[in-house]
């Protein structure tokens, strides 16, 4: 709990990205989904201040703005205010002008406002400081990374997290508001996104019910293809549904395809023996369904001719591709079957970089959303710089950019210090 004094230490909360391997778009509608976590990782250093004043600094998006505590909305459980209508609490003389920064800031005041309404009146205070190593706005969930970090920040903060015997957090409550800092966003997420970054794993998701964990014995290895071109995931969930508007029985029954090619991808990876020969056939069928799910996707219209040229590149050498998150630029996601020769995938990922393209090499699954207050032996701050330079070190040649972009912002972790991250 946040006490008058502050004197509280510093923690980060840390929370991944997503791939989904089917089901996008249609998982808006109530269809099922399956999808993992990645190893990229968004980072929210917390810092406690003694002015009563809030500082977010996100250097990703180019945004660092003081908020003085009072003028921040304190909204009670009374005071129902939709994640669309946050511009009015806005407090004067913050720009929130078209951009990423618009959408931070407005998620930021509106969970502020309802996360820590009554319950920080004595708190001097505090920083908040989020990087990521995902890269923004390209289908891998940063939006949700962001959210789920920022929310359990502020929960942690208003001392309402519960932690039960082993330590673990309440993951449900976390995710409950990250899913409202992803309507701010998207208007009408289908909460995929923030419950892969908030439990991790590998899981079938359909909106509303609780996701299932798929035990697949076997490590689903992928490649993550970053077209880098720029897309809206809001104007694309909008743009399907103005097609479904316009044609209703046809796009529900591509829909109802999608939640088929989810289902039957569940039951698969549920059956997953262990056996390599079991496994083999099994990847031949998820690459089958993976072209069907690219083509109905494609047919929605939220292809674009990047990701297309990806699909084309991986098929010349055996590889099964399609677009992941909401289509339109952005990512594309390969199977990399097991046997497949590691030089056949140097080979495409050096065609891949050829057409501008960047590629993640990874395996599905892996931790949701954690919280570090202590570390033995050193600084929360060098820990998280050791751990940022650790991650650098073990990352392929193809992130080094997204790293570098990293490091350099967290070099003000590592003095100490979020307020050194620029003079105030
Ligand atoms: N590191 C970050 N710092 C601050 N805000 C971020 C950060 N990463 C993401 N965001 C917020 O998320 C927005 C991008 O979300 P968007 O949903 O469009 O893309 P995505 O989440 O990367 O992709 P998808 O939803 O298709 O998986 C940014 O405009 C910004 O508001
Ligand atoms: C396109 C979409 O299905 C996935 C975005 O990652 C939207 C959503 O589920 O909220
Ligand atoms: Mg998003």
């Amino acid at each position: 709990m946040v006490s008058a004094n502050n004197d509280w230490t510093p923690f980060v909360v840390s929370a991944p990205g997503k791939v989904i391997l089917f089901g996008e778009h249609a998982v808006v509608y109530g269809k099922a989904a399956i999808a993992g976590s990645v190893d990229m990782r968004a980072y929210a250093l917390v810092t406690p201040r003694n002015d009563n004043r809030a500082r977010m600094a996100f250097p990703d998006i180019d945004i660092d703005v003081l908020f003085d505590g009072d003028t921040l909305p304190r909204l009670g459980s009374n005071d129902l205010v939709h994640p669309s209508e946050v511009e009015a609490l806005v407090p004067e003389g913050i720009n929130v002008s078209e951009g990423p920064g618009r959408i931070a800031i407005l998620t930021f005041v509106y969970l502020y406002g309802s996360i820590l309404a009554g319950r920080n009146e004595g708190a001097a205070g505090f920083n908040i400081c989020v990087r990521s190593l995902l890269p923004v706005g390209a289908g891998l969930g940063s939006s949700a990374a962001f959210n789920v970090a920022l929310s359990a920040a502020l929960l942690q903060l208003s001392g309402q997290l519960q932690t039960d015997g082993s330590g673990a957090v309440d993951r449900k409550l976390i995710n409950q508001w990250a899913f409202q800092g992803e309507q701010v966003a998207h208007g009408t997420p289908s909460g995929i996104d923030n419950s892969v970054a908030t439990y991790g794993g590998f899981l079938k998701y359909v909106k509303g019910e609780a996701s299932v964990s798929l035990n697949s014995r076997h490590a689903l290895r992928v490649l993550i293809t970053n077209t880098n071109v720029p897309k809206s995931t809001k104007a694309l969930v909008a743009g399907v549904r103005s097609l479904r508007d316009r044609h209703p029985a046809v796009i529900d029954g591509i829909l109802d395809t999608i939640h088929s090619i989810a289902t039957s991808a569940a039951a698969l990876f549920q059956s997953d023996s262990g056996d390599a020969t079991d496994m083999a056939a099994l990847e031949l069928q998820v690459q089958d369904i993976i072209q069907i799910n690219h083509g109905l996707l494609s047919t929605l219209g939220v292809s674009h001719a990047s990701l297309e040229r990806v699909r084309a590149i991986t098929a010349a050498r055996g590889l099964a591709s399609k677009l992941t998150g909401a289509g339109g630029g952005g990512c594309a996601l390969t199977l990399i079957p097991h046997g497949t020769p590691d030089d056949s995938v140097d080979a495409v990922e050096r065609e891949l970089a050829v057409e501008g393209f960047q590629c993640y090499r990874t395996v599905v699954g892996g931790g949701g959303v954690a919280i570090t207050r202590e570390v033995r032996g050193c600084s929360i701050e060098m820990w998280l710089r050791s751990l940022l330079d650790q991650q650098q070190q073990n990352t392929s040649q193809s992130c080094s950019d997204v790293f570098d972009i990293e490091i350099a912002g967290f070099a003000a972790f590592s003095a100490g210090s979020i307020a050194e991250l620029k003079p105030e």
